[in-house]
C-alpha cells in the first residue's frame, strides 16, 4: 500500500468549477449559509436558529407537497396524491426527530438569549399556518399578525379562496355518489366548516367496505397518518416548550403552554377520527 493521499481526480473527479456549476452555485449555499445571525453570544442561540431555518425549510417542502395534493384530489387522480401525503407524513416524522436536538438546551441556556427575540415567535410562522389552511384548519384570527406582510397575507388568503384538502376529500366523496349534505352547497372556503353527520355517514360507508371504495379508503387513511404526525408535532413542541420555559407567557403574547395544549384539541379531519367510534 502507498503512503500517498488517495487523490480522487485520478479517477475522473472533476476539480476545477471555474465557469462551471458546482454543488454551492446550485444549491445557493452561500445564501442559505449567510442567513444564520445571532443577537446575542449566547452558545445555543445558533440551534435555535439551525432548528427554525431547517424547520421552515421541510415546511416549504410540506406546502408543495400539499398544494400538488390537492389538485391531483380535484382532478379525480388519488394515486399520485398518496405518494404526496406520505411524503408529508414523513416530513413531519422528521421535524418531530428534530426536537431531541432543541431538547438538549436547558432552560438556563435557553435564558441567556431570550430577550434577545423580542416578541417574535413562531406563532408569526406564515408556512405554519399555510400547511393549517390548506389542510383544513381555516382560522382567520390567524391571519392577524402578517398585516404588516401584505405578501404574507396575500399569499394566505389565495390558499383561503380555494377548498382545502379535507374540502376537495369531501367534494370527493359527493361526486362518488355520496351524500355529503350541506358541504355539496359550500362556495365560501373562507369560514369554517361545520363538522356534519352527513360526511360522518359517507366516511362510515368507505370504511364498512373498504375493498369496494378501495381509493377513497386508502386516501382516508392518509388523512389520518398525515394527522396523527402533526398531532405528534404538537405534542413534542409544548413538552419542549414547558420544558423550557415552564408556564411563562409566550413571547409573542399568549399564555404559553396554556395556549399550546388547546391547540392540541384541534381536529383537522374530524369526520375521519368519529368514525373509528362507528364501526
Ligand atoms: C425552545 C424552543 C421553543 C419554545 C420555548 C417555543 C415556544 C412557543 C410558544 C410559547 C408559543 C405560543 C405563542 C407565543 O405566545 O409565543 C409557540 C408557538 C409556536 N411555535 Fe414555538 N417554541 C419553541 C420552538 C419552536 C420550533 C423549533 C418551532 C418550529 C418551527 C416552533 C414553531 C411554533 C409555531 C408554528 C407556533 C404557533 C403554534 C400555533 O399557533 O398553533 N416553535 N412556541
Ligand atoms: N415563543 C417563544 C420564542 C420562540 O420560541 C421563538 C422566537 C422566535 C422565533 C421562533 C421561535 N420559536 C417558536 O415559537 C418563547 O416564548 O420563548
Amino acid at each position: 500500500m502507498s503512503d500517498k493521499p488517495y487523490d480522487p481526480s485520478a479517477e475522473g473527479a472533476q476539480m476545477s468549477f471555474r465557469g462551471r456549476m458546482s454543488y454551492g452555485d446550485y444549491l445557493r449555499l452561500d445564501k442559505v449559509l449567510d442567513a444564520q445571525e445571532p443577537l446575542s453570544a449566547a452558545h445555543d442561540e445558533m440551534l435555535f436558529i439551525i432548528q427554525h431555518q431547517t424547520s421552515e425549510l421541510w415546511m416549504k417542502l410540506a406546502l408543495h407537497e400539499l398544494r400538488s395534493a390537492i389538485a391531483c384530489v380535484r382532478r379525480g387522480e388519488v394515486r399520485p396524491c398518496f405518494k404526496m401525503l406520505t411524503r408529508v407524513a414523513r416530513i413531519f416524522e422528521q421535524l418531530n426527530s428534530a426536537w431531541d436536538v432543541l431538547r438538549t438546551m436547558t432552560p438556563s441556556e435557553y435564558t441567556e438569549f431570550r430577550d434577545s427575540l423580542g416578541q417574535s415567535s413562531g406563532f408569526q410562522s406564515w408556512q405554519y399556518r399555510a400547511i393549517e389552511f390548506l389542510a383544513g384548519n381555516r382560522n382567520l384570527a390567524m391571519l392577524g399578525p402578517h398585516n404588516h406582510r401584505p405578501d404574507v397575507v396575500a399569499k394566505l388568503e389565495e390558499i383561503l379562496s380555494q377548498p382545502s384538502l379535507y374540502d376537495e376529500a369531501i367534494l370527493l366523496l359527493g361526486r362518488s355518489g355520496f351524500d355529503i349534505g350541506a358541504d355539496g352547497r359550500r362556495t365560501d372556503w373562507r369560514e369554517t366548516r361545520t363538522e356534519s353527520e352527513a360526511v360522518l355517514e359517507a366516511w362510515r360507508a368507505v370504511y364498512h367496505e373498504p375493498n369496494r371504495y378501495w381509493e377513497l379508503y386508502e386516501l382516508a387513511e392518509k388523512l389520518v397518518d398525515f394527522e396523527d404526525y402533526f398531532r405528534r408535532w404538537r405534542f413534542n413542541h409544548v413538552t419542549t416548550v414547558e420544558r423550557v420555559i415552564g408556564l411563562k407567557r409566550g413571547t409573542g403574547g399568549t399564555g404559553g403552554v396554556s395556549y399550546l395544549k388547546r391547540m392540541l384539541e384541534v381536529e383537522l379531519f374530524p369526520e375521519l377520527w368519529k368514525v373509528r367510534t362507528r364501526l
